[in-house]
C-alpha cells in the first residue's frame, strides 16, 4: 500500500495522475539546511526524512511504501524555501527577477526493506519584474507555501521566460522520475 507523506494538495493531485491508489499521511518535518550541506544534499535529506517520518506512522501496515518529496528554489547556491510572509516573498521575487535559477525536487520512496530516490533539477528564467509586477503578484496570495515565493502553475507563469526541466518537478512532484522509482518498487507496470 502506497502512502504519500505530504500536506501539499499539489503533490496529491500530481500523484493521482499516475493512476495509483494511495493514502495520505499528515506530517510536519522541520526544514533547516545545515551549514555544511549543499542545496542538493539538503533537498535529498529532507525528502528522505519526510518519507522516514511517514513510514514510522504506518509500520504496522504490511507492505507499506511511503513517498516523501521536497522542493527548493536555488539562486547562486542559496536556498530559497517557503517565505514566512509577503515581505520575505517580495525580497525573494526581487532577487529572482531577470535571472535564471534552479528548482530542485527530490522524491524518496521508502519501505521497511528498501529505499530509492530521484532528484530533478530544473532551470527557470524569470523576466525582469517591476515593483508593480511584484505587488500585483503578492496580492494574488499564490506565493504562500511555495518555495521561492511563486507558483509556476498560477499567475506567475506569465513572468516565466523559459523552463528547462520538469514542469511537474517545479510544482513539487516530477511525474516521469516519480513513475520510475515507483516502477523500481513494482508499484507501476
Ligand atoms: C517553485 C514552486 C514551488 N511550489 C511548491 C511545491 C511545494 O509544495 C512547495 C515547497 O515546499 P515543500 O517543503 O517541498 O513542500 P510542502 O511544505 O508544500 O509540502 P510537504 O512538505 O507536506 O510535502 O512549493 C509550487 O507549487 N510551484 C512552484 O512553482
Amino acid at each position: 500500500m502506497l502512502h504519500l507523506a505530504s500536506r501539499s494538495p499539489r503533490r496529491a493531485e500530481l500523484l493521482t495522475r499516475l493512476g495509483l491508489q494511495f493514502g495520505i499521511l499528515d506530517l510536519a518535518i522541520p526544514e533547516q539546511q545545515d551549514a555544511t550541506e549543499s542545496a542538493a544534499d539538503y533537498v535529498r535529506r529532507v525528502a528522505r526524512e519526510k518519507a522516514g517520518a511517514g513510514l514510522l506512522q504506518v509500520v504496522a501496515v504490511p507492505d507499506a511504501v511511503v513517498l516523501g518529496a521536497d522542493t527548493e528554489v536555488v539562486l547562486d547556491g542559496v536556498v530559497f524555501g517557503k517565505p514566512a510572509d509577503a515581505v520575505e516573498a517580495a525580497a525573494m521575487l526581487r532577487r529572482l527577477s531577470g535571472r535564471s535559477h534552479q528548482v530542485i525536487t527530490a522524491v524518496s520512496l521508502l519501505s521497511a526493506a528498501r529505499e530509492a530516490q530521484a532528484v530533478v533539477v530544473s532551470e527557470v528564467t524569470v523576466e525582469a519584474l517591476s515593483d508593480v509586477d511584484i505587488a500585483r503578484y503578492l496580492d494574488t496570495g499564490e506565493w504562500q507555501g511555495k518555495a521561492g515565493g511563486y507558483a509556476i502553475q498560477g499567475c506567475f507563469e506569465a513572468h516565466v521566460l523559459r523552463l528547462d526541466g520538469s514542469y511537474s518537478g517545479v510544482m513539487g512532484l516530477p511525474l516521469q522520475q516519480t513513475a520510475q522509482v515507483l516502477r523500481q518498487f513494482g508499484l507501476l507496470p
